[in-house]
Formats: structure tokens, sequence, C-alpha cells
């Protein structure tokens, strides 16, 4: 007998509520060069959403219109059923769309702490008037402990950034999003240059998250995708190849044709 957990119960719901995120029609040209091409893409509430695809296929560029760091040249983005294409990345951020970058960019020599305490002072406003000063520096320090609580870096607290393992440089960029305390995440390959063991280890911490913060997730470790998606978008090209439940898209044999069975065999050679 197989018990229904609350992911299962969410891949069977149909699509009754407006999606935390929606693209429609969304289109990036560079020059002459389609990156993204006309992608309908859809993130539902409490759902890991993971995009696949060779390199070169779009993924990034995607997460970058998500992000509010190009404007697209065509196509929509909802945002809790809201209009966001055209907005800066640092709007976008504050409406509560945080995100990490391919590569690790945290401050090497603030200490852990001081690093999410920045994202945490970022996020409630930056400079702030005397008389509200003390108060606003006692919230970013509890939101910062408690990102670092979440993320198992609270041992690491006053060390600098520069003298962490890069596994745990990687799990700190991912309490520096917390700290901006987003209503999703888009994570662009956390894992990426980890050891298995590292790999399994914020593998694990992104699943105990996903209920509290829906994530769109760009990843190569498919060990990690099978794991924590609920669902995947696979792209090539630009375009959308297929998108569906995780179980789907692994028995997908045009997926395994164009993309599993190609990377595989990379991963093998
Ligand atoms: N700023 C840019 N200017 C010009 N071309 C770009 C820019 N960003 C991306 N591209 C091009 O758009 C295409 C898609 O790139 P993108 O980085 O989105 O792919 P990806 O799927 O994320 O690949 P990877 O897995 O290698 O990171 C590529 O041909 C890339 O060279």
């Amino acid at each position: 007998m197989s018990a229904t957990t609350h992911h299962d119960a969410l891949l069977e719901t149909p699509l009754l509520e407006t999606p935390l995120l929606q693209t429609k029609g969304l289109t990036r040209r560079f020059g002459g060069l389609v990156a993204v091409n006309n992608v309908d893409f859809t993130l539902r509430q409490g759902e890991i959403h993971a995009i696949l695809g060779p390199n070169g296929a779009g993924k990034s560029t995607l997460i970058n219109l998500l992000s509010g760091e190009f404007p697209p040249s065509e196509g929509e983005i909802l945002f809790q059923g809201q209009p966001i294409q055209g907005k800066k990345a640092r709007q976008i951020a504050r409406m509560g769309i945080g995100r990490s970058h391919q590569k690790t960019n945290i401050f090497p020599r603030l200490t852990c702490l001081q690093n999410c305490q920045l994202a945490a002072r970022i996020h409630l406003g930056g400079v702030f008037g005397s008389w509200r000063s003390r108060h606003r520096a006692r919230e970013v320090n509890e939101r910062a402990l408690e990102v670092l609580e979440t993320c198992q870096l609270v041992h690491r607290a006053h060390t600098p950034a520069s003298a962490m393992s890069y596994g745990e440089q990687r799990q700190l960029q991912i309490a520096m999003v917390l700290a901006t305390a987003p209503k999703l995440m888009l994570l662009d390959e956390p894992m990426a240059g980890m050891g298995r063991e590292e790999t399994a280890q914020v593998t694990e911490l992104l699943k105990g998250l996903s209920d509290r913060y829906p994530l769109v997730l760009i990843e190569h470790d498919m060990d990690s995708v099978f794991r924590l998606a609920d669902r995947i978008t696979v792209m090539v090209d630009g375009c959308v190849l297929e998108t569906g439940p995780t179980a789907q898209i692994r028995a997908s044999e045009r997926v395994r044709d164009v993309y599993l069975g190609r990377h595989h065999e990379e991963s093998a050679a």
C-alpha cells in the first residue's frame, strides 16, 4: 500500500487556482538567435519544477527573464496573476521572486552571518531612519540567524565565507536567497561543482524547503532532479519539448531520445 503524500495530491489536482508563476508565449531574442522561443510555463503553489535541457537550450535565459535580468522580446510573465514583464530585477526581487546564480556570488570577506544579514537588509529596505534602525537591526539579525539554522550553517555563522568549503558556500547562497523572504525561488544549478555527499545534503535541504518555498530549478544532476521535482519542463533549442509530472517525463521516449539518453551517455563518458 502506498501512502499519498502532499506532492502526490498536488500532481493530481487540476489547475483551478491561479498559478504562482506563469509565462505565455515568452520569447527572447539575442540578435538573430531565439534563445527562448514561445515558452508557456506554469509553476503551481508548493511545487518544485525542474527545467532540463542540453547546453544552450535556453534554461538560464528563461530564469533571467523570470527574474527581470533581461526584458522579454515578446510574451507575458504573470506572478500571482499579475503581469511583471518589463519590471526591473530589483522590483521583481522585492515582489518575492528570489534567485541564485550559476556562479557563487557571496561576499568572501564577510562572515556567513554578515552575508545573510546583508541579503535580509536589502530585502527590508536598505538604509533605515535612526528611530527605526534598532528595531530593524534586530529583525535583520533574527532573519539571518533563522535562515542559517534552516540551512544548517549556524556553526559557521562567524566564519568568513572564503574559509568555507565550496559546498557550504553554495548552501550559504541558498540561505541568502531565503533571507530575502521569497514567495518562490529560482535556483540555477545549485549543486554545480559539488561532490556526491554535498549534493545529497543540498537535495535534502531543498526537499525540506519545498512546501514553504516553491522552486524553479535548473540542475544537471539527474538523481537530484528525480528526487526533488514534482514537474519537469524539458527545453531544446529555446522551445519546450515536453512538460509534465516527473514520472511522465522519465517515461517519455521523446525526452529520452532527445535529452536523457544523450545526457547519460555524456555522464558515462
Ligand atoms: N546575453 C546574451 N547575449 C547573447 N546570447 C546569449 C546571451 N545569453 C545567452 N545567450 C545565448 O542564448 C542561448 C541559450 O543560452 P542559455 O545560457 O540560456 O542556455 P542554457 O540552457 O542555460 O545552457 P547551459 O546549460 O550551458 O547553461 C545560447 O546560444 C547562448 O549563447
